[in-house]
């Protein structure tokens, strides 16, 4: 059985011990109770005003004004600021009533030095929120200024110091990674950044278009749809994405013109016409040395060379860029959906072979199709199944990334009616996903 230990006594020692100051008279005005903080904040012994009338005390100055006799005669709950022995204090008197007959005023007495504690605190906050809004602004147009690239982890930091060092340059550059892992992202941050920027960015994906038109597509005037593309590019930037599939031929008369750009530059010191950004996610040295791709052409191209590594490598991305997937596509679908802390655990331990075109895709899936505001690992799991492989089973981490490629593609390939709807579920372009298909020997039919 409990014991009731809620008497008289104890609520005396109650009162003393609160942080506010306590002083209660009867229905005369007459001190009933003072706790020791208010014989703090205002400066007065209980002896001082113990079984005296507040009449008679404001008639001796002890008090400037007394709330309690103004509760008395309004009945009514009052706040004062008072002047105590040059103290600023604020004393808000409560009427106790019985049978709608008053019996006591409870006055509680504030220092108003905490209050100005307060406000200096307040103030010391609104400083630090000030300095943090400035420097936020200028991290946003910082973020802005780089087409909102992630580059939390130090890999993507030093990539971005480079390109923005090199965006100012003529010089040609190579750009090498993983598909999905951001090479044409960079390629358009760079001619976003370079002197060219009102001038065309124009693309070239070799592995998307037939090898036979490429080259009339690059450099025949008269004979592709637009003009070549070197025609189009005139001024600004011709990125060339896998170019590792380019046909001989042509790589042949793409040394030529490189050429020609260098010579130009060297012996009139003029800009080049056209800057060329080039793109692999092949391994382009087994290209070489099969014979598929010039050595020349490499070296012309390799002047400045960037590898972007892939996703699975800089883990310290995947949450930024979760929360700027999350963002766009929230926003987009008028959604508010939010990843649980466990979920997010769950996508940074993924080896992400599509790398950051996979990530973005599912997350866009995730906001899409999950039926709950927070996306949890099992509304992941329906779209990745066997997250984690094996360590110990004797394949190498490609040979496990591929077979785990394989599985998905022939799982998303069930869901899907043609290969270019394939293509938008993976998240993978067409002309790599036909390449997979093809080098992994699956047999896909659509029904
Ligand atoms: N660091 C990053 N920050 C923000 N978005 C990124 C980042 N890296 C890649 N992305 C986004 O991921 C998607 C895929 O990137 P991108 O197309 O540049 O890859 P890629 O390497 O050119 O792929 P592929 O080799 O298949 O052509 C794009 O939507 C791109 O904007």
């Amino acid at each position: 059985m409990t014991k009731n230990i809620i008497n008289k006594n104890f609520l005396t020692k109650v009162l003393d011990k609160s942080n506010q100051g306590i002083h209660i008279v009867d229905s005369n005005g007459t001190t009933l109770y003072y706790n020791k903080t208010a014989e703090e904040i205002d400066g007065i012994s209980k002896e001082e005003i113990l079984g005296k009338n507040m009449k008679d005390l404001v008639k001796t100055g002890l008090f400037s004004r007394s709330v309690a006799l103004d509760v008395i005669e309004s009945c009514k709950q009052k706040e004062v600021v008072q002047y105590i022995n040059d103290r600023v204090v604020i004393a808000t008197g409560v009427p106790i009533t019985k049978d709608k007959e008053l019996e006591a005023v409870v006055v509680f007495v504030k220092d108003s030095k905490v209050l100005r504690d307060m406000t200096l605190q307040l103030q010391d906050l609104l400083i630090e929120n000030n300095y943090m809004a400035k420097n936020l602004s200028k991290y946003n147009s910082k973020y802005l200024k780089e087409g909102i690239i992630i580059s939390n982890s130090k890999a993507m930091q030093r990539i971005m110091k480079v390109a923005n060092r090199v965006s100012k340059l003529e010089t040609p550059i190579f750009l090498l990674g993983e598909p999905g892992c951001g090479k044409t992202m960079f390629a358009k941050y760079i001619h976003e950044n370079s002197l060219r920027i009102d001038k065309p960015f124009i693309k070239l994906d070799c592995s998307a278009i037939p090898k036979s038109i490429i080259e009339t597509e690059m450099f025949d005037d008269e004979n592709s749809y637009n003009g070549s593309l070197l025609k189009q590019a005139e001024g600004g930037t011709l990125f060339i994405d896998e170019i590792a599939d380019m046909p001989l031929p042509c790589q042949q008369r793409l040394v030529y013109e490189l050429n020609r750009i260098k010579n130009s530059m060297k012996s009139h010191g003029a800009s080049p016409s056209i800057r060329i950004i080039a793109a692999s996610n092949e391994n382009i040295s087994k290209n070489i040395s099969d014979g598929k791709f010039r050595m020349d052409l490499y070296y012309l191209l390799n002047i400045i060379p960037i590898k972007i590594p892939p996703l699975r490598e800089r883990s310290e991305d995947i949450i930024p860029l979760i929360n700027l997937f999350l963002n766009k596509y929230n926003e987009f679908y008028n959604e508010d959906k939010s990843i649980s802390p466990n979920c997010k655990k769950f996508l940074i331990n993924y080896s992400w072979p599509g790398n950051v075109r996979e990530l973005e895709n599912i997350i866009e899936r995730l906001v899409v199709t999950s039926d709950t505001d927070v996306i949890d690992v099992e509304h992941v799991e329906e779209f990745i199944n066997n997250f984690y492989t094996k360590i110990d089973d004797g394949k190498t981490f490609k040979e496990k990334v591929e077979s785990y490629e394989k599985k998905l593609i022939l799982e998303y390939s069930k869901q899907v009616s043609s290969i270019k709807e394939l293509s938008i579920l993976a998240g993978i372009n067409e002309s790599t996903l036909r390449k997979k298909i093809e080098r992994f020997n699956l047999n896909i039919t659509f029904s």
